[in-house]
């Protein structure tokens, strides 16, 4: 079915921006920013990603004649409405950090400027495409670094919530570091190498297990990794895998290895491992998968399981253990009569107001060591001097304000989309993933442990911090 995503939002962005329409003057501005306040699987971080597929989104935006006639059907919205859909021009401005890059809670990781009625439509869409990519890409970078550089392939086709789930699921994936995929479809589109095994149906297709190897082995003489435990993985799997693969190497063959799929992994592994290593297979490798994710690769690797790959469908696909990434988009500031106003959203919880005004967020890192150790979000105007006194942008931080000094400051939000201009965002998933391991290397290795991680530190500078107070004490009437 052919879907336009500019239709993929929430009733209430059209309620909305036909009520601008009716009430603001065209050419009011606002900016809004997308940010998270909770990591999911108690981390310290996530990985920015979907960036690819919102500057793809922007530069499709635009309703069709039958989006119209579907909205006036609703009896909500006005002909002058309508209209102006009919006839848009995405007039928008954003930035964004660079997929890939690890962002802290609290930090906009994307801003967008423009026509308030235009910004406002923009906001279920972008929410959708940031969130889902983001969480599979956290997700994944999890996942990789338990398996501490043994390749991971993407299994998760089957257990996706859904086509689109998967394809970008896949992605983002390899993002956050895997190295192939199952999915062809996602293969195909983001030239990801295409991974995988053989079925337990392959196995079952004939008279017995052994038939079933030398027929696969017969057809992929070359890539023939052999699933082991239809049956019985020690009595029946690996023997017969070692029988194939002395076929197949004395015919000129190099046999790939074996995957395991059930049973207590490590056992199974270590007694796989020595009986191939017996045979003169040193060389075959042993593939590990069955609902797996970090805490089972950490479980199986102390135990010493001799696993060189592994293959991750679901706990990965849908981030099973924390299948939620809260992004939101705040408006952050309002043109009205041609003057910019910042604004916030007051919460009864402190926690949850919003940082009012353009912004950019900086990474700093020790000017020697060249590690980063610090971000601070600034107001967008402000040049960071050498030494600045900052405050802490949790607002439940104990140590509130904080001298820095001795570092050079990276900016992290870039512009990415604007009117006219093409817009030049990295597309291939591998550069991404490489970014994101060398951003990864320069945040302190506390920041990055999967359990208890140190929380790493986020300030604001005074500007910002003042105008967040001057702000709540407006509302406050003081
Ligand atoms: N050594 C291990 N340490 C920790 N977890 C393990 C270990 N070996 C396997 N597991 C995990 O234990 C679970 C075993 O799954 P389950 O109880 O469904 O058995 P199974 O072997 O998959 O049975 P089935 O024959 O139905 O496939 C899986 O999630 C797997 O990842
Ligand atoms: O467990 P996951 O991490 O999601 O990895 C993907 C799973 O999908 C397959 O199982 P399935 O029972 O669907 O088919 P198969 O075992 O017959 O291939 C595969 O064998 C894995 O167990
Ligand atoms: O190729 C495989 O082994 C595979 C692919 C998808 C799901 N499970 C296994």
């Amino acid at each position: 079915m052919n879907m336009n995503h500019a239709m993929l939002t929430d009733l209430y962005e059209f309620s909305m921006a036909n009520g601008y329409c009716a009430t603001l003057p065209h050419t009011d501005q606002a900016v809004f920013d997308i940010f998270y306040r909770t990591v999911p699987d108690h981390g310290s971080f996530v990985i920015a990603a979907g960036l690819q597929q919102v500057v793809e989104a922007l530069q499709a935006f635009h309703f069709d004649d039958t989006d119209i006639d579907y909205l006036r059907s609703l009896n909500l919205y006005s002909e002058a409405f309508l209209n102006e859909l009919a006839t848009m021009k995405l007039a928008c401005r954003v930035t964004a950090l660079p997929e890939g890059t690890p962002v802290f809670p609290r930090e906009p990781l994307l801003t967008v400027e423009g026509p308030l009625m235009q910004v406002q439509l923009l906001e279920t869409l972008l929410l959708n495409l940031v969130n889902h990519q983001s969480l599979i890409a956290t997700k994944a970078r999890r996942i990789t670094a338990a398996a501490e550089g043994r390749p991971v392939m993407e299994f998760g086709a089957r257990r996706a919530q859904g086509p689109d789930a998967s394809v970008y699921g896949a992605r983002a994936a390899v993002i956050g570091g895997c190295a192939s995929t199952s999915n062809v479809l996602a293969a195909q589109l983001f030239h990801i190498p295409a991974a995988g095994t053989m079925a337990h149906s392959w196995v079952e297709s004939f008279s017995d297990e052994l038939t079933a190897f030398r027929a696969w082995a017969k057809v992929y003489p070359d890539n023939s990794a052999l699933l082991v435990d239809t049956y019985d993985v020690l009595k029946s799997g690996v023997p017969n895998a070692i029988t194939i693969f002395k076929e197949l190497r004395a015919t000129g063959h190099q046999p790939v290895g074996i995957r395991i799929d059930s049973g207590d992994i490590t056992q199974l592994a270590k007694q796989a491992r020595v009986m191939l290593d017996a045979a003169g297979f040193q060389d075959a490798k042993i593939t590990a998968s069955n609902a797996l994710d970090e805490t089972v690769i950490q479980s199986l690797l102390k135990e010493g399981a001799p696993i060189d790959n592994f293959g991750i469908g679901e706990k990965l696909i849908t981030s099973a253990s924390s299948p939620v990434l809260s992004g939101v988009y705040k408006m952050a500031a309002l043109q009205t009569d041609g003057q910019w106003q910042p604004k916030i959203k007051v919460s009864a919880s402190r926690e949850k107001t919003t940082l009012p005004g353009h912004k950019q967020v900086y990474r700093l890192y020790h000017r020697d060591s060249h590690r980063a150790f610090a971000d601070v979000i600034a107001l967008a105007d402000e040049i960071l001097p050498e030494t600045i006194a900052v405050v802490n942008a949790n607002p439940l931080a104990t140590q509130t304000r904080v001298t820095l000094a001795d570092f050079t400051a990276k900016p992290l939000l870039q512009p990415v989309f604007a009117p006219g201009h093409t817009a030049d965002v990295p597309t291939d998933v591998f550069a991404i993933q490489k970014y994101t391991r060398e951003t990864l290397a320069a945040l302190p290795e506390a920041t990055q442990r999967l359990v208890n991680p140190d929380f790493y530190p986020v300030y604001l500078t005074p500007k910002l911090a003042e105008m967040q107070q001057k702000l709540i004490a407006v509302h406050h009437g003081n």
